[in-house]
C-alpha cells in the first residue's frame, strides 16, 4: 500500500472504501445483497430512479428518534437533580411542515429565527405558544406578527428590541414572554464562524450590560421576564464551554431573582456531530449530565432553585439523519506535484447543495451508492459542477479506486445546514429532500426546475412552461 502524500494525518487508510462507518451514518443506512446502499430500507439506485440526484434524503425514524432520544436524555438528567427541562428544535438546521410536525409529535418545542421559519411553523399547525422567535435584527413586521399569533417567547437580542416588542405587545394587548440573549464571553471550541460568544461578534448583550436590559424590560408592563439565554456556538463536542456559559449565566440568574422571578434559563444548542470516522462525539446522555451537574452544583453554591432549563439543538436532531445522493459526471486525476496525484470525481451538485466545505471547511465522508467494488483505496476530492474551485463537497477521503462517471455517490450527515445554506448559484435548481422509512420514500420539498428558477425573471414572456424544464423531468412520484 503506498499513502498518498495529500492524505491529511487524521484520514486512515480503510481497509475497506466500501464500509459504512455506523457514526456518521443514519441508523437505518446499510447495504443492500446488491452492494448499493440502502436508507430506510430503500436503496440509493431506485431513489436516483425516483427522483433524479442530487437528492437529500432524510431516515425519519433516525431524526424521530434522535429527537425523543434528546428529550429523555436532558429529562432525566435534570430529574436527578430536582429540575425539569424544555427542548426546542432549532429549525434554521433544517425545516419543513414535516419535520416540524415530527419534532412537535416527539414532544419538542421549535426555535425560529425569521418570518420564513415562522411561515413554515405555521403552515405545520405548530401551536404558536411552542414556538421561540430568535435573530439578531427582527424586522418590526416580524416581532408585529410573532406578538399577534402569540409565540410562546421571543428571544431579545439588542437593547433597541426591548421596546419593539414592548410596543408591539401593547397594540396587540398581550403581555409578551421574553428572553434576553447574553453574550457570556465564552470561545468555543469549533470554527470561528461558529463561535456565537465570542467579545468580537454581533449576537447577545454582552454580561456586564445585562442586569440593565432585564431592569427595562420589567419595567414595562406588557413584557413577561421568562430567563437569559446563551448559545456559545455550533458544532462542539467538548462539555466545557457549555459549563462555563452556565456558570457565568446562572451568577447572573441569581442576581436577577433579587428583582421578580427567572423561572427559565436557556443554554442554547450546538452539540457536535461526526462528519468523518476521525470526530469523536460526546454521547448526549454524557452532555445531559453534565449540564445537570454544573447547574445543580451552582445553583447549590448559589443558594437558588433549580430553573426550568430550555435547550435547542437543531444539527444533533437532523444532522446525521440526512445525506446526499450524487451521480459522478467526470472524475480526473490531476498532479499536484512530482510525488502527488490527487483524483477529482466532479458530481451533479455542490456548493449551491452543500455549502459547508466552502464555508467552514468542513469535512465530509463519502462511499458509493450504487455498487461496492473490491478496487484498491483511492484518495478522491469529490467537487461539484460550479465555477469556482472552492466548489467542494467532499475535502479528503478514500473511494473505490474504480469510481467512474455514471456511479452514485452519497454523502453522509448532510441534513442539518445543507438544504438550509442551499442556493440557486449558477442557475442550478435546488434538490428534492425526500423522507424515507422502513421501504418507502416521499417528497417533503420537490425539486426546484428551470421553471421555477425563471418564473420570477420579469423579462421572460408568457410560455416559461415551455422553456427547456421538460429536459431535466421533475420529481417523479414516489414508487
Ligand atoms: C441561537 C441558536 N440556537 C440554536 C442553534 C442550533 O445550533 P445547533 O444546530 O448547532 O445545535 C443555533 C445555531 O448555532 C443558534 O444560533
Ligand atoms: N450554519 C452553521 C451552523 C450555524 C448555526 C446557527 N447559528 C453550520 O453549518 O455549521
Amino acid at each position: 500500500m503506498t499513502v498518498n502524500p495529500l492524505a491529511p494525518g487524521w484520514l486512515a487508510h480503510p481497509e475497506d472504501a466500501n464500509a459504512l462507518a455506523p457514526a456518521v451514518w443514519s441508523r437505518n443506512a446499510d447495504r443492500a445483497p446488491s452492494g448499493a446502499l440502502r436508507i430506510g430500507g430503500i436503496s440509493a439506485p431506485a431513489l436516483h430512479a425516483a427522483y433524479g440526484t442530487p437528492l437529500y434524503v432524510i431516515d425519519e425514524l433516525d431524526a424521530r428518534e434522535r429527537a425523543a432520544e434528546l428529550r429523555d436524555a436532558f429529562a432525566a438528567a435534570f430529574a436527578a437533580v430536582g429540575g425539569r427541562t424544555t427542548v426546542y428544535y432549532a429549525g434554521k438546521a433544517f425545516l419543513s411542515t414535516e419535520v416540524a410536525r415530527w419534532m412537535i409529535e416527539a414532544g419538542l418545542n421549535i426555535d425560529v429565527c425569521s418570518g420564513g421559519e415562522l411561515a413554515v411553523a405555521l403552515a405545520a399547525d405548530v401551536d404558536p405558544a411552542r414556538l421561540g422567535f430568535h435573530g439578531n435584527n427582527k424586522s418590526l413586521s416580524e416581532i408585529d406578527h410573532a406578538v399577534e399569533i402569540g409565540v410562546g417567547a421571543i428571544v431579545l437580542d439588542s437593547v433597541v428590541e426591548i421596546e419593539r416588542v414592548a410596543q408591539a405587545a401593547h397594540r396587540h394587548g398581550r403581555v409578551q414572554n421574553v428572553r434576553l440573549r447574553i453574550n457570556s464571553g465564552v470561545h468555543a471550541s469549533t470554527h470561528e464562524y461558529l463561535a456565537t460568544a465570542r467579545e468580537d461578534q454581533k449576537f447577545g448583550i454582552p454580561l456586564a450590560d445585562a442586569a440593565a436590559a432585564v431592569a427595562a424590560i420589567r419595567s414595562h408592563d406588557s413584557l413577561r421576564f421568562l430567563g437569559l439565554h446563551s448559545h456559545i456556538g455550533s458544532q462542539i463536542f467538548e462539555s466545557a464551554g457549555f459549563v462555563e456559559a452556565a456558570r457565568r449565566l446562572l451568577a447572573l440568574h441569581a442576581e436577577l431573582l433579587a428583582g421578580g422571578e427567572v423561572p427559565e434559563l436557556n443554554l442554547g444548542g450546538g452539540f457536535g456531530i461526526a462528519y468523518t470516522s476521525a470526530d469523536e462525539v460526546t454521547p448526549i446522555a454524557r452532555i445531559a449530565a453534565d449540564f445537570a451537574e454544573v447547574v445543580a452544583a451552582e445553583c447549590a453554591r448559589l443558594g437558588i432553585p433549580v430553573p426550568v432549563v430550555a435547550i435547542e439543538p437543531g444539527r444533533a436532531i437532523i444532522g446525521t439523519a440526512g445525506a446526499t445522493l450524487y451521480e459522478v459526471g467526470t472524475v480526473k486525476d490531476v498532479s499536484v506535484d512530482e510525488r502527488a496525484v490527487r483524483r477529482y470525481v466532479s458530481v451533479d451538485g455542490g456548493m449551491s447543495d452543500n455549502l459547508r466545505t466552502a464555508l467552514y471547511k468542513a469535512e465530509y465522508s463519502v462511499r458509493i451508492a450504487n455498487r461496492v467494488s473490491d478496487a484498491d483505496p483511492a484518495l478522491v476530492r469529490v467537487a461539484g459542477k460550479h465555477c469556482e474551485s472552492g466548489d467542494i463537497v467532499v475535502q479528503h477521503d478514500y473511494l473505490p479506486g474504480d469510481v467512474s462517471p455514471g456511479d452514485l455517490l452519497a454523502v453522509p450527515a448532510t441534513g442539518a445546514y445543507c438544504w438550509s445554506l442551499a442556493s440557486n448559484y449558477n442557475y442550478l435548481g435546488r434538490p428534492a429532500v425526500v423522507a424515507v422509512r422502513e421501504g418507502r420514500s416521499r417528497v417533503l420539498i420537490r425539486r426546484e426546475t428551470e421553471y421555477d428558477l425563471l418564473r420570477r425573471d420579469t423579462g421572460v414572456s408568457s410560455g416559461a412552461e415551455d422553456l427547456d424544464f421538460r429536459a431535466h423531468p421533475p420529481t417523479m412520484e414516489p414508487q
